[in-house]
């Protein structure tokens, strides 16, 4: 599970049994046309899979450049988390785990895991930063009804990176009944692989979209980077299109020269964090540092590696957008056309607005719209003043 020097599984010696274990599974799985098929089943059913792919008018006329959405937003529970939370649901039904564990920031993977769990019947435990339980409350009451059990985590900066040393925690006791349903594309082996193939449909779906309606390819694909699964998603039906450029677009928080960020590789750098070696935010002696971000599922000073990878190639670049940059396209979007981003998405946006001032009129840009801001409508009331 390497992408070039970066990825690996430094674990615990406990976590290599069930990490193989998911490895083998997920590689048969893969080749059982019985398990392939009520995935897609699942995903066209149940998650109303595939996006739609739509273009923004109003929001390119202010871009400045031709903006096309995937629309992640659109899916069951709100973002393109369901994607990934499906596969390793069913992954976890055919390893006999009745019970899964999941990480969360945003509450979107703790959501579309608790919301898998009640379809197939498995038991589900959430560990969610306390700082997180707060700014996405809302996630949390729909995690409960759901029937999940969410257990605020109050270690270190109570965010995501608390929440991940929560659940391995929990992992290491409870391995012969528990899977760990991993959020993001990150983690050791072979999480960052595994979530890259069930999150990839948003790329391969976007390619067939654009050359449909553009009857070429985008100029740029845009995604918002926190762990790294929408943007790879979207990355990988690309990158083997080298006249497409890969933008990824990570937490800038109050601006990466503050030190109060989540730019994890335009401000980091390569250290060992939750099994893979990636990128970083550490000091200089490997102490992880906190990340800042007013965006719970960006809020991360770790990175996949499958990016780190990406961007020591060149085949993909990395920009930070700052709170007030992504507030701003936030804004932008909701009153050009009438939907309300998550935070993260916006993020995307707001790198958007910038490539379209660089590539001119004539260029157009596809963003990934990951997910929506219902969760997120507290937060931004109170930034914008408007309750
Ligand atoms: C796994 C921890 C991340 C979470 N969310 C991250 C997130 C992200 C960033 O996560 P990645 O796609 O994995 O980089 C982007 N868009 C939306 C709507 C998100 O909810 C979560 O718990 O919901």
């Amino acid at each position: 599970g390497h992408f070039g020097r970066f990825g690996g599984r430094f674990m615990p010696e406990a976590l290599i049994a069930p990490l193989d274990e998911i490895t083998r599974a997920w590689q048969e799985a893969q080749a059982d046309p019985t398990f392939t098929a009520e995935l897609d089943r699942m995903l066209r059913e149940y998650a109303n899979v595939p996006s739609p792919l739509y273009e923004a008018h109003r929001f390119s006329e202010a871009a400045g450049a031709r903006v096309l959405l995937k629309r992640e937003d659109l899916n069951h529970t709100g973002a393109h988390k369901i994607r990934n939370v499906i596969g390793q649901a069913l992954l976890a039904k055919r390893i006999g785990k009745p019970r899964c564990i999941a990480e969360t920031g945003a509450g979107q993977h703790g959501v579309a895991s608790a919301t898998a769990c009640a379809y197939l019947d498995l038991e589900c435990t959430v560990y969610m930063g306390e700082v997180d339980t707060e700014r996405q409350a809302l996630n949390v009451a729909r995690m409960r009804m759901l029937g999940a059990e969410v257990v605020p985590v109050t270690t270190g900066s109570r965010t995501l990176k608390d929440a991940i040393n929560e659940a391995l925690r929990d992992w290491v006791a409870s391995v012969d009944t528990t899977h760990y349903l991993f959020g993001t594309a990150a983690g050791p082996h072979p999480f960052p692989a595994m979530v890259r193939e069930l999150t990839r449909g948003i790329g391969d779906e976007a390619r067939a979209q654009c050359l449909e309606l553009l009857g070429r390819l985008p100029d740029a694909a845009v995604a918002c980077v926190g762990g790294g699964s929408n943007a790879i998603g979207l990355f990988t039906g690309f990158v083997a299109d080298p006249d497409v450029r890969l933008v990824g677009i990570e937490a800038g928080g109050d601006g990466v020269e503050t030190g109060r960020h989540a730019a994890t590789i335009t401000g980091g750098s390569v250290g060992v964090l939750h099994g893979a070696r990636s990128y970083l935010l550490q000091d200089e002696d490997g102490q992880t540092l906190e990340s800042h971000s007013i965006s719970a599922g960006l809020d991360y000073p770790g990175v996949g590696p499958e990016h780190a990878y990406l961007a020591q190639t060149g085949r993909a670049e990395y920009r930070p957008a700052t709170d007030a940059q992504a507030m701003a396209a936030f804004e932008l979007l909701c009153k050009t056309e009438g939907i309300i981003p998550a935070i993260e998405s916006a993020h995307a946006l707001a790198g958007a607005l910038t490539l379209a001032q660089e590539l001119g009129p004539d260029a157009t840009i596809l963003v990934n719209l990951s997910g929506r801001g219902d969760k997120d409508v507290h937060t931004a009331a109170q930034y914008f003043g408007l309750i």
